[in-house]
């Protein structure tokens, strides 16, 4: 997989030289480009914003260096220039995710859909945002995911496409070392995951529940089953009537 990821703060994404991640571009599972947007401008200053059309406060992010970078990676990614300049036919087109706190919220199974594309995207906005007219523009040459990581604002979207890359990423083979561990995260079978315990059985007075120390597997599979249908129907109801919706087993 190619990760093409622009931003007025490309040094944000840094931190995917780390860990699993780094190890996985090592190994050339993954290839992370990064793009510095002030690189698409042609005026002294570098200027990526304007003031909003309309009033109101703060500032947005001018349209053109956008589409100038975004061009930029899809001729890199396209040898003939003539290709580059035409629309893509569906298939061939590279996803373009834009974190936005107007996008659809990001779930494990919108990752486990992106961790399967060959070519992703992401424009990080700062400011107010992006010129609309770069998503509406994109859409012949991209396919546009407007995503957000949760219900809440941040300062930009960088951190929101570190969280979305490192989510991602971590599905495609090869990248964690033991992929059964994928198998009984959260949300990777729509319950929240059980609770983990380790050495000693007995620390400052607290045990470890005694099944987990018996042996029999059948048991221990049936506690675990039984506390994440538990956590999820306390912590997360909303996921629990999803279950209940489409799997029918729950708790007495
Ligand atoms: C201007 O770019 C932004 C600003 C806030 C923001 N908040 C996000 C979120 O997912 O919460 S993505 C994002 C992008």
């Amino acid at each position: 997989m190619r990760l093409d990821l622009v931003s007025i703060f490309p040094e944000f994404f840094d931190v995917l030289d780390l860990s699993l991640i780094g190890r996985a571009q090592q190994d050339g599972l993954l290839q992370i480009r990064r793009h510095q947007l002030r690189e698409h401008t042609t005026d002294r200053h570098r200027t990526v914003d304007d003031t909003p059309t309309g009033g109101g406060a703060g500032m947005v992010m001018r349209p053109e260096p956008w589409a100038l970078a975004l061009e930029g990676v899809l001729a890199d990614v396209t040898p003939d220039p003539a290709e580059a300049a035409e629309p893509a036919p569906d298939s061939a087109r590279p996803t373009l995710i834009i974190p936005t706190p107007a996008g659809a919220v990001f779930t494990q199974s919108i990752a486990e859909d992106l961790a399967r594309r060959e070519h992703l995207v992401f424009a990080a906005g700062r400011y107010e945002g992006i010129d609309q007219r770069v998503a509406d523009w994109a859409q012949e040459r991209f396919e546009v995911m407007p995503l957000s990581i949760g219900d809440y604002v941040l300062n930009g979207g960088e951190v929101a496409v570190i969280a979305m890359v490192e989510a991602i990423t971590r599905l495609i083979p090869g990248v964690i070392g033991n992929p059964v561990s994928l198998e009984e995260e959260s949300h990777s079978d729509g319950l929240l995951e059980y609770p983990v315990y380790t050495k000693p059985a007995l620390w400052r007075g607290l045990p470890v529940p005694e099944v987990l120390l018996s042996g029999d597997h059948a048991r221990i599979a049936e506690h675990r089953r039984e506390q994440q249908l538990r956590r999820t129907r306390e912590i997360r109801p909303d996921l629990y009537a999803r279950h209940l919706a489409q799997r029918g087993d729950h708790l007495a």
